[in-house]
């Protein structure tokens, strides 16, 4: 992250640079007040006698000089604004960045509410940082160096006033820093947990309704919500508790300056405007330590927010890029004895998983849920990697390979189809930028897609809302299949992605894929033994190992499982027709 702070430097320096000169400014204000009441008003070193051009030349000098200070202030705000919206929206498509190239493993430790607040809410607190760091930090400090020195070169007694006020104030910002320093870490974590609660709920609208869960969502974003309210309030008391103790002592100062002031006027060592002066640079001065007040907020707040960031910026991928370009590739898939266990987990989910998928091969996966067949496959485009044992792809290990010439090999639809905002033609051509109309409209045919389509209202331009939301949950299944199969890979994997087509649109469509796409290498997982009865071999998986590979007919003869699944699935059938 230091590599975009340093990125834009310049805009930084500019930014103090002017504020430095709207500080001086401030500075010299108090001093031209003074001018105005003792030689214009009360006439000293005249004789007592007023004058007025005095009191207009300095008005007007005072006017020009608050208007560049102005000027500098809103120069200021502009270059630190420069500063901070470029280092933030740099570091957000960073974030944003490292989020995409997650593994699953990753994806599944930070929940999505977390990295929504991380790449809005935690980036925006950072920028706020910088840009305090960069105004507050110059403002403050000139404040108090130069605001001191012309306090005492007013009359060496101020210089008593700073050094009793100055550690009273600084003992109570250390004590905000320390008290609200803790909160913030919270405050980022219970908006994770409310923007979580947002997302599941907004996403599953469907569902709360359909289950009539309105009332127990409101109730658990209420609390989620009371939960960061109440520190964010704790946050503010501590803040607002500090503004009445930092009055109290202002006060004081400006009673004791008055008073020491006073004595030297009396004693005719100093001119009365020079109090007035006084007054107005020991507010600044104090002014300055409040503000650091609010920078230390901010940087408390921001260094949690921070901390975050880092996280996900600094996480390294779990499954690492190979460097081999995957050439042609003939299709042909081994399992070496892979077993594998999710992170985290106490038991393996595959076993002893040896298999061999060749060329063109039509191999289904069958088995009861869970008993880990998306696990199978999601081997093969490394979404997760083997934990011994290893998976071949043309004879390479497959994380020799590159992810994305992997991946360019392998497609995969997946158990639940995911579309974009676009429209049907974009989603299709989604991982195809290069698919003619030939293409896509060859794919759609084979997925069976291209009636419904054709019947929306704008064909292939129709957009896709809200995830596909206004179609059929097959009609998004089969958009799924249509856009992967338009990549053309050697390798396609259907992971019960037919689960919602009748059975006459699903048996179209393996009968299609079997003769348009005959050299591809097929992997369908599916729960329905009619769906792949056709499939030229037939692995079934129980608690995650392969009990069983061969054709429908001889796992009749040979798999008790086997003809235990396809007994219940007929009876099944029997029953509902
Ligand atoms: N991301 C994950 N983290 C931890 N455990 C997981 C994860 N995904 C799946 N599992 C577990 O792994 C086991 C196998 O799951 P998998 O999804 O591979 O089964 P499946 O046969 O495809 O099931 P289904 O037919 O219901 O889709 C299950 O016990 C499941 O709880």
């Amino acid at each position: 992250m230091i590599k975009y702070i340093l990125k834009y430097w310049y805009f930084a320096v500019l930014a103090s640079l002017f504020m430095v000169f709207e500080v001086l400014v401030d500075l010299y204000q108090p001093r031209m007040m003074a001018r105005i009441v003792d030689e214009g008003i009360l006439g000293l070193g005249s004789g007592g006698v007023p004058q007025q051009d005095i009191i207009i030349s300095t008005g007007i000098w005072m006017l020009v000089i608050v208007l560049a200070g102005c000027l500098c202030g809103i120069l200021s705000g502009v270059f630190t604004n420069l500063f901070s919206q470029n280092y933030s929206n740099d570091v957000r498509k960073l974030c944003f960045k490292k989020i995409l190239g997650f593994s699953f493993t990753q994806n599944d430790r930070f929940s999505v509410g977390s990295l929504i607040t991380r790449t809005t809410g935690d980036i925006t607190q950072v920028q706020n940082m910088w840009a305090q760091i960069i105004r507050g930090s110059v403002r403050c400090g000139m404040f108090f160096v130069a605001g001191s020195i012309a306090l005492v070169s007013l009359t060496s007694d101020f210089g008593m006033v700073i050094l009793v006020a100055l550690p009273l104030i600084l003992l109570e910002v250390i004590l905000v820093f320390w008290k609200t320093g803790p909160l913030f870490d919270r405050l980022q974590q219970s908006i994770d947990v409310m923007n979580t609660r947002v997302q599941e709920s907004v996403k599953g609208l469907r569902v709360v309704k359909a289950y009539v869960q309105e009332e127990k969502e409101s109730r658990e974003f209420a609390e989620a919500n009371r939960r960061q309210t109440d520190i964010q309030f704790r946050v503010l008391l501590i803040i607002a508790s500090m503004h009445p103790v930092m009055n109290i002592i202002l006060n004081l100062a400006v009673a004791a300056v008055i008073h020491l002031g006073a004595v030297r006027v009396q004693a005719g060592e100093m001119a009365p405007g020079n109090i007035m002066a006084a007054v107005t640079y020991l507010s600044q001065i104090l002014n300055g330590m409040m503000m650091l007040v609010m920078i230390f907020q901010s940087i408390t707040r921001g260094l949690a927010s921070e901390k975050r960031i880092r996280e996900v910026i600094r996480e390294t991928p779990a499954v690492k890029d190979g460097n081999l370009v995957a050439g042609d590739s003939s299709g042909r898939i081994v399992f070496h004895n892979v077993r594998f266990r999710y992170p985290e987990q106490q038991a393996d989910v595959l076993s002893d998983i040896s298999l061999t998928v060749n060329p063109g091969e039509t191999l289904a996966v069958i088995g009861a849920t869970g008993s880990g067949k998306s696990s199978l496959i999601n081997l093969i485009p490394r979404f997760y990697d083997a934990t011994d044992g290893y998976v071949e792809v043309d004879g390479k290990d497959v994380r020799e390979y590159t992810l994305e010439s992997l991946r360019s090999r392998v497609s995969v639809v997946l158990q639940k189809s995911e579309l974009f905002g676009g429209t049907i033609r974009e989603n299709i051509a989604m991982g195809s930028p290069d698919a003619g109309n030939e293409d896509i409209a060859r794919a759609v045919r084979t997925a069976q897609a291209e009636d419904f389509i054709l019947r929306q209202p704008k064909g292939y331009d129709t957009p896709v809302v809200q995830g596909g939301m206004s179609l059929s949950g097959g009609q998004r299944q089969r958009i799924a299949i249509a856009r992967a199969l338009v990549r053309k890979s050697e390798i396609l994997i259907l992971d019960d992605s037919t689960s919602a087509l009748d059975f006459k649109t699903e048996s179209k469509l393996m009968d299609a894929l079997k003769k348009d796409y005959a050299g591809v290498t097929k992997i369908i997982v599916a729960l329905r033994i009619a769906s792949i009865r056709n499939a030229d071999r037939i692995a079934v998986l129980e608690n995650g190992r392969i009990i069983a590979c061969d054709t429908h007919e001889n796992l009749m003869r040979s798999c008790p499982s086997y003809i235990d699944i396809y007994t219940s699935q007929l009876k099944n059938e029997e029953e509902m027709s």
